[in-house]
């Protein structure tokens, strides 16, 4: 039987970088050998990205953080079930664009949702914990500016700066509240710079 594989959250704001080093530390994992699946959250699965298209779309005002909470976990729960979990069973590593942790910033830090009601219905949907957690860490305003130049924003990319702020800063306690799985890697700089970070801060996974 294979090792179980690896499981990686990338986790930050708005327009940090997550889903180009996404790309990039697939590339380096398989230059070292390593089968890896990547996916994203929401999403993942053709019900998850159904899912995503209800939360991405329409006005602001068409979900609340508890609703949202429970679409987000329902997405989650057919994700980890039909993507995550066989493909830790089977020995590959799973690199995911968000994942939990955003459920607990965005709907919880932000949101209001209690952070141990949140763990509690994403338990329920099976959700296991990442090994490890990469937080790309960036001034909000830069990550809204690359978030800006890259094109449109949806629905979840349309809330006040202050929201923002506050998903950050529930990030950041996160982090502090679990330096063994989070690693926070400084998002400044070239695309290059950053992959070489973030693959430092899997050295000990390697
Ligand atoms: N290190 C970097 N320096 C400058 N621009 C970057 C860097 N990394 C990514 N970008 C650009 O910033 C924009 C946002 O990057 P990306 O989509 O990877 O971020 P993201 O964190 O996945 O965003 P979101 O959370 O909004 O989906 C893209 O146009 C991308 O090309
Ligand atoms: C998983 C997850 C995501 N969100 C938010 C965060 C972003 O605004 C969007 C996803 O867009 P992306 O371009 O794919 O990063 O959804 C959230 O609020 N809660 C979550 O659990």
């Amino acid at each position: 039987m294979s090792q179980r594989g690896r499981f990686i959250t990338l986790e930050g704001g708005e327009g940090v970088g997550k889903s180009t080093q996404v790309r990039r530390l697939a590339k380096a994992l398989q230059a070292r050998g390593i089968e890896v699946v990547t996916t994203r959250e929401p999403g993942g699965t053709p019900g998850a990205e159904a899912i995503r298209d209800l939360l991405m779309t329409g006005a602001a005002g068409r979900w609340n953080a508890a609703t949202e909470t429970l679409l987000f976990a329902a997405a989650r729960a057919d994700h980890v079930a039909r993507v995550i979990e066989p493909a830790l069973a089977a020995g590959k590593w799973v690199i995911c664009d968000r994942y939990l942790d955003s459920t607990r910033a965005y709907q919880g830090a932000a949101g209001g949702i209690d952070d141990a009601d949140i763990v509690t219905v994403n338990r329920i949907g099976g959700a296991m914990l990442p090994d490890r957690t990469l937080l790309l860490d960036l001034p909000v305003e830069a990550g809204l500016t690359r978030a800006g130049a890259r094109g449109a924003s949806d629905r979840m990319g349309s809330r006040d700066d202050t929201f923002y702020d506050r998903v950050d800063a529930g990030f950041r306690a996160f982090a502090a509240a679990e330096p063994e799985r989070f690693r926070t890697i400084d998002a400044a700089g070239s695309p290059d710079e950053v992959s070489t970070r973030l693959i430092a801060a899997l050295s000990d996974l390697l």
